[in-house]
């Protein structure tokens, strides 16, 4: 089948966990000031946040003031994972997808100070605009790939996933000891430096190397 073709929504069960992957890339951790983990930060986005392509803008949460991109690589999960072990995490990946880890930064900072949960910050309704399916052929070494966002066309993030702290292998199997992947379920893998406002009236742009692009309207809440 041509990549072209493939939605998403055809490879991800919406019903599945995201599974998403906090402070895993250096520079992203010194510019918020964040300490490098000693182990995956791990948090989960509802399937409810799911946004693709073409079928609609993202929407700005009620209240936020202060609303970040974050352009991250995506697993698409192919095989159920319990305890797998790094060496045979590859071949249960079934693709890739290129994604945005929407934050409402404000919420996440007032959230951070009280100690509580960050779900308003990541979880509300368009949180994760998500790219059509990319199936293994297309990405031959998905952890030397550059990742780059852009707002208005001016470029804000420019990565690339051999920086990642910890890699695919590790990411996978620390969290299959958790929480079992099933097939369906997505992985976010952290993002690179660069994260940034966006706002009512933006255009933002992503990319994963030469392979895919993908483009979103921001949009206020009415
Ligand atoms: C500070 C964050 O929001 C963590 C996160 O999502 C990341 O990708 O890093
Ligand atoms: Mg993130």
């Amino acid at each position: 089948m041509a990549a072209a073709s493939q939605n998403i929504s055809k490879f991800v069960q919406w019903g599945r966990k995201v599974v998403c992957v906090g402070r895993n890339y250096r520079d992203h951790c010194a510019e918020l000031g964040n300490a490098v983990p000693t182990k995956p930060m791990l948090f989960m986005k509802p399937a409810s946040s799911y946004l693709e392509e073409d079928s609609g803008p993202i929407v700005v949460p009620l209240g936020c003031k202060d609303l970040h991109h974050e352009v991250e690589l995506g697993l698409v999960i192919g095989s159920q994972c319990k305890d797998i072990k790094e060496e045979d995490v590859m071949s249960s990946i079934a693709g890739y997808a290129l994604t945005l880890d929407l934050t409402a930064r404000d919420f996440q900072e007032e959230a951070k100070k009280k100690g509580h949960p960050w779900e308003m910050a990541k979880c509300f309704d368009t949180a994760l605009p998500v790219s059509r399916f990319l199936s293994k052929e297309d990405i031959s070494d998905p952890q030397n790939i550059s990742l780059w966002c852009k707002v208005n066309g001016e470029i804000t993030q420019n990565g690339n996933t051999s920086d990642m702290v910890f890699n695919i292998p590790h990411l996978v199997s620390y969290i299959s000891r958790y929480f079992t992947l099933q097939p369906g379920d997505l992985v976010l893998t952290g993002t690179p430096a660069g994260v940034g406002p966006i706002k009512e009236g933006d255009i933002i742009s992503a990319g994963l190397g030469d392979k895919i692009t993908m483009k979103f309207n921001v949009q206020h809440r009415s």
